[in-house]
């Protein structure tokens, strides 16, 4: 059976030791809620102390971007190696904002997604489009895109171990949710996409994660979707309260 994950994305916010002191508090407040996966994806400046924050409570700490490269001359990037070396285990790969603001393509977070499981991290690829794309009614053709793209070369065993995100950027940060109806009703085109691509016991395996303006309030009808195995969580990650309420509304 897949497994339900719910992911928060800090963004660009908190201090190292603003950071901890959630993580301390988030650690007491989801004790005991098996059956579901919770990591974080921090700064890069609060990654090691995060790991060592969390140790022993089964939450995991994921980055949010990462170079594809083991090493050399690219001032300001982070390789894989020097994430797996301080116990980080995820890594947020093509968030829309990735994409947007520094015009990411597919074929360069495909490198990523590729460099992360070969050096055994597992990647959070997010796909998702954008208003104008579903008022133009080209919402699966975008996302087939960005999954055929940011997946391709993989094989099957390599793919069964990718988290899909679907974030539709129109929901990113804007109060605005697709439906749960709405939702469950794109995943499901992603997990035919999958199917396609790597056979229907494969795409049955992975994880689709919903992330847009994702709230205690509406976690759980969307996360009750048959096709929707948690969320990735942006504004309410932010404070253990709220974080650990969607937590809850993940637990099968
Ligand atoms: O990665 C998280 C998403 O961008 C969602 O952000 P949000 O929950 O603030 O809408």
């Amino acid at each position: 059976m897949r497994k339900t994950i719910v992911a928060g994305n800090w963004k660009m916010n908190k201090t190292n030791s603003e950071s901890v002191e959630m993580l301390t508090e988030l650690k007491e407040l989801v004790k005991g809620m098996n059956n579901v996966g919770i990591v974080l994806g921090v700064p890069f400046t609060a990654l090691s102390d995060a790991v060592k924050a969390v140790e022993g409570s089964g939450i995991e700490i994921a980055a949010q971007n990462m170079n594809p490269n083991e090493s050399g001359a690219f001032t300001g990037e982070i390789a894989p190696s020097m994430l797996t070396s301080i116990g980080v285990k995820y890594v947020i790969l093509g968030h829309s904002e990735r994409r947007e603001y520094y015009k990411e393509c597919d074929e360069f977070i495909n490198e990523k997604v590729k460099a992360a499981l070969k050096n055994g991290l597992t990647p959070i690829l997010c796909i998702g489009e954008k208003l104008e794309d579903r008022e133009s009614g080209k919402t699966d053709e975008v996302n087939e895109k960005q999954l055929r793209g940011g997946m391709a070369g993989l094989t099957a065993e390599e793919a069964a171990k990718v988290v899909v995100a679907y974030e539709p950027v129109w929901a990113i940060g804007t109060g605005k949710t697709a439906t749960p109806e709405m939702a469950q009703e794109t995943h499901k085109a992603i997990r035919n996409f999958l199917a396609d691509m790597f056979g229907a016991e494969v795409a049955e395996e992975i994880t689709i994660q919903y992330g847009g303006s994702m709230k205690p309030a509406n976690a759980a009808e969307l996360m009750g979707q048959t096709d929707i195995d948690g969320g990735l969580v942006g504004g309410a990650s932010l404070e253990a309260s709220s974080f650990s309420k969607i937590v809850e509304a993940g637990v099968k």
